[in-house]
């Protein structure tokens, strides 16, 4: 029997964007949806997936929306080996598992999930993401070792701090996120029946006691969360 190795991205792009939102736009209209906000002349949609579509490696990219999303087809124009489904959940972790029980991924193929709000995914980030993960029996994470010091806040009306956080060892999650699409499906329908508030995919496959590979990210590849993020990110991107 054929052994298949295929890598299939999903990019969960099913959210709407409520921190990024801000006070809406100047004619007082709400904002569309962060994904689709244009930076650096396309939405910011295209220039994830365009990130993905980078590593020849990956087969597919399967872009995830919510049922009346009237945008991504545009967004998408013209970009060859992308599909959309329209499968999007309630939360991040709905979308995923929706988009993965509808991808055609078989059980061996490896799943890259990326988020739509990460368009400044460096080439050799992706790269060592997969080089990493290919060998590896469990899968694998893109992170950030924590630089700064790190607070815990205290109860009460205004931000205290109740203690510093011992930040060895810590990183911050980004994606691309990287698991067989079995071990995936297995443990995003744990974290499911459990009720798990799991917020990645890495906590998924955690929960059932694995432990997956850290790769070393990028600052470039921040997720567009505040208002503020879309004056960096334009910069980041218009950059030669
Ligand atoms: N029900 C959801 C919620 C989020 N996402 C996607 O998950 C990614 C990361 O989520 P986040 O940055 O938190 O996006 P939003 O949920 O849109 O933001 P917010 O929480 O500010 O509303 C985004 O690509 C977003 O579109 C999704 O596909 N389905
Ligand atoms: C998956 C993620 O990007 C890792 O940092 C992040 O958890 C997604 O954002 P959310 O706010 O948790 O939905």
């Amino acid at each position: 029997m054929k052994t298949s190795r295929r890598i299939i991205a999903i990019v969960p792009a099913a959210g709407v964007g409520a921190r990024a939102a801000g006070p809406g736009a100047p004619d007082g209209q709400p904002l569309r949806p962060k994904q689709y906000r244009h930076i650096a002349g396309q939405p910011m949609l295209r220039h994830a997936v365009q990130a993905l579509l980078a590593d020849a490696r990956v087969e597919q990219v399967v872009v995830a929306v919510s049922a009346e999303d009237p945008w991504a087809q545009a967004a998408l124009a013209g970009l060859e080996r992308v599909s959309c489904l329209a499968c999007g959940g309630a939360t991040r972790a709905e979308t995923v598992a929706n988009a993965l029980a509808r991808c055609g991924a078989e059980a061996d193929d490896w799943v890259l999930v990326h988020d739509a709000a990460r368009p400044g995914l460096p080439a050799p980030v992706l790269a060592a993401l997969i080089d990493a993960c290919a060998g590896d029996d469990t899968g694998g994470l893109v992170a950030m070792p924590v630089a700064d010091t790190i607070k815990a806040q205290a109860g009460g009306p205004a931000p205290r701090v109740a203690r510093t956080v011992p930040r060895d060892g810590l990183w911050q999650a980004q994606t691309p996120q990287m698991f067989r699409a079995a071990l995936l499906r297995k443990a995003l329908a744990h974290a499911q029946v459990r009720g798990l508030d799991i917020t990645d995919e890495a906590g998924a496959v955690e929960a059932l006691g694995l432990s997956p590979r850290l790769v070393p990210g990028s600052l470039a590849n921040f997720k567009v969360t505040w208002p503020q993020d879309f004056a960096l990110i334009e910069q980041l991107l218009n950059r030669p």
